[in-house]
């Protein structure tokens, strides 16, 4: 006997279903660099149990007394350095990574799409506006090569949030880190490589500049610490066996330290006052932990980066290498990771 679809009943809800969708996820951005569209990110963003684990008791009335009233202005100024036509870099760039890969995988008839976790667009929200375009199964990339508490794990946090309160949820996997993964290794040395080939000096340093995070979460079991060693040292050998500058040093740092506790280190500023006191003139800095340029590398590395190293401490050549953003090669390794999840969906 073959089976005949039945006609809906006149009164049944409209449905779309059966098909697949790609959520990207970075970590946010205030929506204008302005004092109260940063304050209102930043009440959102530390927060979070997992970015401040300090208990709420105590954070909340540092927070909302202390943080909110004092850093608002000093990162709007930060963020109006950095800020383009498009809007913040994070979220341009972003938007930008989600088109190419929509492009790469329209033939599979994949939707893809990107959120923030802290601010707009909401994790809940896209995830929503891909079930109303009929996704029951959804991949969710968190764009952090490495892994954090802090970050990768509050993805999944918001994910939950959301899913929590859907009757019909879709079906979710989830991108793992890819810290140590051959392809993103590869990726970042031709695109380290070619920056460094396009530079007018030869840097005497190469720092690799890792967000830091408290080390107290290394000491806790996050394995933030040891991803970001795990990449610094790949990253190392692939540029050393494509032949380059053998002269040339590396060096593994922590950037953006946050409040009074003891950060990851060597810190990142810390090292290049170092360098430049030893005699070091020529330096570089590529910033491998961050899939697209943000704040903390157009603002602290290039701009603050530079004052520090030629302005104050006598270097010479100065360049803050660019992340992989939305090029080709950073492309072709999402591509190729998030395929991996696809496996058996497409
Ligand atoms: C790449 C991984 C990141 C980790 C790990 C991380 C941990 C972490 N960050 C803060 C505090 C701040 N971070 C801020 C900006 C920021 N952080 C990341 C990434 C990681 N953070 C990015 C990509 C950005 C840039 C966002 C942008 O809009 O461009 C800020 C806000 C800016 C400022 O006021 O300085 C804060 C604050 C903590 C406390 C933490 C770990 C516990
Ligand atoms: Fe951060
Ligand atoms: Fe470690």
């Amino acid at each position: 006997m073959t089976w005949q679809p039945q006609s809906l009943p006149a009164d049944h809800p409209s449905v779309a279903s059966g098909r697949v969708g790609v959520l990207i996820v970075n970590l946010g951005t205030p929506a204008a660099p302005t004092t109260s569209a940063v304050r209102r990110y930043l009440a959102e963003f530390l927060s979070d149990r997992r970015v401040v684990e300090i208990p709420a008791i105590i954070w909340q009335p540092i927070l909302r007394g202390i943080i909110l009233n004092v850093r608002p202005k000093k990162s709007a100024h930060a963020y109006s350095q950095v800020w383009t036509e498009d809007g913040s870099p994070l979220a341009a760039i972003t938007m930008r990574q989600a088109e190419a890969l929509a492009e790469r995988l329209a033939g599979e008839g994949v939707v893809v799409d990107w959120a923030m976790r802290y601010g707009e667009p909401s994790i809940p929200r896209q995830l929503q506006a891909m079930m109303d375009k009929g996704c029951e199964r959804i991949v969710l990339a968190p764009l952090y090569p490495q892994y954090s508490g802090a970050t990768t794990a509050t993805v999944m946090d918001k994910a939950a949030d959301a899913l929590r309160a859907m009757r019909w949820q879709a079906s979710l996997r989830v991108m793992p880190p890819y810290h140590d993964e051959p392809l993103h290794i590869a990726a970042l040395a031709e695109d380290i490589g070619a920056q460094l080939d396009a530079l007018d000096f030869e840097p005497e340093v190469l720092l690799l500049s890792f967000h830091g995070m408290p080390k107290r979460t290394l000491e806790l079991g996050d394995p933030y610490h040891c991803h970001c060693m795990k990449t610094a040292r790949l990253l190392g050998d692939a540029l050393r066996a494509s032949g380059m500058r053998p002269a040339m040093r590396l060096r593994t740092t922590f950037q953006s330290r946050f409040g009074p506790a003891k950060w990851l280190e060597p810190a990142t500023d810390t090292v290049i006052a170092e360098e430049a006191a030893n005699g070091t003139r020529r330096l570089a800095i590529a910033a491998p932990g961050f899939s697209a340029d943000c704040l903390e590398t157009l603002e602290e590395l290039a701009i603050r980066g530079r004052e520090q190293f030629v302005d104050e401490c006598g270097g010479e050549h100065f360049a803050a290498l660019s992340c992989l953003n939305d090029k080709p090669v950073g492309i072709d390794m999402l591509e190729a990771l998030i395929r991996r999840e696809l496996a058996g969906w497409i």
